[in-house]
């Protein structure tokens, strides 16, 4: 299971959902985007979910649709969001069977990454977004290394050559 099983874990913003389809698209593998499959599911979009049902809710919901993609899923490239890691039941799912891959990212890449960006985070909805990032990455850095096999350090790397480095790190090819 878990060789067919990858998984890309991170912070917000480090490029999961990036990275993770330009990853499937070189493997010839199908690609879930898990906030996407949750908001198919749901019918709407993750702020609305966050907002009707809290973050508690967010969070069952998101349990619920991992274990759904890893008993019914093979060989696909999933890119979780950021906060899956918060869940020990995921983080123990997440570890038995996928091949997980952590996207390091320094609080300064994130940054960056967000202005540029358009998808809403509803939890960097804050007065001083840049301490939020950094305490929301303290809090779950350990738990980013606990469940991934290997680590790829983004900074400074574009996206093809994350693809490059993961396919080597696990032995794709
Ligand atoms: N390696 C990279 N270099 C430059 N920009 C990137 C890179 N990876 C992702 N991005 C950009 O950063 C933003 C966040 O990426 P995204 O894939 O949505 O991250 P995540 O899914 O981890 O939240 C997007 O605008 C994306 O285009
Ligand atoms: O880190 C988090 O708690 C979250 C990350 C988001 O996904 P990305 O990591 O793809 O931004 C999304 O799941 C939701 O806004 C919560
Ligand atoms: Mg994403």
């Amino acid at each position: 299971m878990k060789d067919n099983l990858i998984a890309l874990v991170g912070f917000m913003a480090s490029g999961k959902s990036t990275v993770g389809a330009a990853l499937a698209s070189r493997l010839h593998r199908r690609f879930i985007d898990l906030d996407k499959y949750i908001e198919d599911i749901v019918q709407l979009p993750i702020p609305e979910i966050f907002q009707s049902q809290g973050e508690v809710g967010f969070r069952s919901i998101e349990t619920r649709m991992l274990a759904d993609v890893t008993a019914t899923e093979q060989n696909i490239v999933l890119s979780t969001g950021g906060g899956i890691v918060t869940v020990e039941q995921n983080r123990a799912l997440l570890s038995s069977a996928w091949r997980c891959v952590y996207l390091r990212a320094k609080p300064s890449t994130i940054q960056q990454r967000l202005e540029a960006d358009g998808t809403p985070r509803p939890l960097l909805q804050s007065e001083d977004p840049s301490l939020r990032i950094r305490t929301l990455m303290a809090d779950r850095t350990s738990w980013y290394e606990e469940v991934s096999d290997v680590t790829v350090d983004v900074d400074d790397l574009s996206v093809d050559d994350i693809a490059d480095r993961i396919i080597t790190l696990l032995h794709l090819v």
